[in-house]
């Protein structure tokens, strides 16, 4: 385990999927890690697993959707891990909705978590960073299918195309204060997300499972579904010193889907 930088960070969704990899990721890089999750059960034992590996960590209960209760768990890891550095606005839902199937309540459900989540984090962030005065790093997940609109997925695309506007106004907005705001977008990731994604588009269809992958997967230029460490990577270079000049910006972390 590297020696610890001195810098935290708080990861949404830490519990499982591409949310665990990164606080993995970030703990082998030398941070505090707050494992911020709806599930605390898990984000315990992925926090108790990095600690017993010689990193620090801790596992903090938070619903994004829920402004108050966002701010709440900032506070409580910044006090508990001892400063605050790093948001990553991981958490997401990704329901699988053809056109004439989305409701009221499925849009208000995944706008709340998707977009709204993802604006409470930053501006909870923001009020770390203003304490502390040093400035911080805010990197938000949107997706390939942020990118381009994908079959099936007419909610979650547009919320993860808003993740892309939303980094890039916040970036302009608070890079006065030495505050940088970008984004991921992965790809087709092996976690549980995209595993049911693939089981409701196979379903849907009349077809299996590994049908509804290949819809997605067919167009990966490099031949292999993603593993979440492959998201983690990207994310370990946009929470350290190598990105500082880098502000508003979208990483794709597709294997070669999205080209523009
Ligand atoms: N898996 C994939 O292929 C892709 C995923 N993404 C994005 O990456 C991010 C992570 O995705 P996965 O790891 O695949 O998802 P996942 O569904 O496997 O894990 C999501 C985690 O977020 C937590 N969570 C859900 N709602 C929450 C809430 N209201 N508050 C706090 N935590 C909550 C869940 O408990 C879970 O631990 C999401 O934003 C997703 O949209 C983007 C592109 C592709
Ligand atoms: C789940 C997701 O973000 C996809 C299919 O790109």
């Amino acid at each position: 385990m590297a020696e610890l930088n001195g810098k935290v960070a708080f990861v949404t969704g830490g519990a499982q999927g591409i949310g665990k990899a990164i606080v993995q990721r970030l703990s082998a890089d030398g941070f505090a890690v707050a494992v911020a999750d709806l599930n605390i059960d898990t984000a315990n034992e992925v926090a108790k697993a990095i600690n017993d590996a010689g990193g620090k960590a801790t596992g903090i209960k938070v619903d994004v959707s829920d402004r108050d209760n966002f701010f709440k768990a900032v506070g409580e890891a910044a006090e508990k891990l001892g400063g605050f550095d790093v948001l990553v606005n991981n958490a997401g839902l990704g329901p699988t909705t053809p056109i004439d199937t989305i409701t009221p309540e499925q849009f208000d459900k995944v706008y709340h978590v998707n977009v709204a989540g993802d604006i409470w984090g930053i501006q909870a962030a923001h009020e770390q960073f203003k304490k502390s005065g040093k400035g911080g790093k805010i990197i938000n997940a949107t997706s390939q299918a942020g990118v381009v609109g994908n079959p099936n997925l007419a909610l979650y695309s547009g919320t993860k195309f808003a993740v892309r506007g939303i980094t890039q106004v916040a970036a302009r907005d608070l890079a006065e204060e030495n505050i940088t705001v970008n984004a991921y977008a992965p790809g087709i990731v092996k976690t549980p997300m995209m595993f049911d994604i693939a089981h409701q588009v196979g379903q849907n269809a009349g077809k299996d499972d590994e049908w509804g992958m290949q819809t997605f997967a067919k167009d990966i230029a490099l031949k292999r579904l993603s593993e979440p460490e492959d998201v983690a990577a990207a994310v370990s270079f946009l929470a350290g010193p190598d990105s500082n000049y880098i502000t508003g910006q979208t990483i794709e972390v597709d294997g070669g889907m999205q080209f523009h």
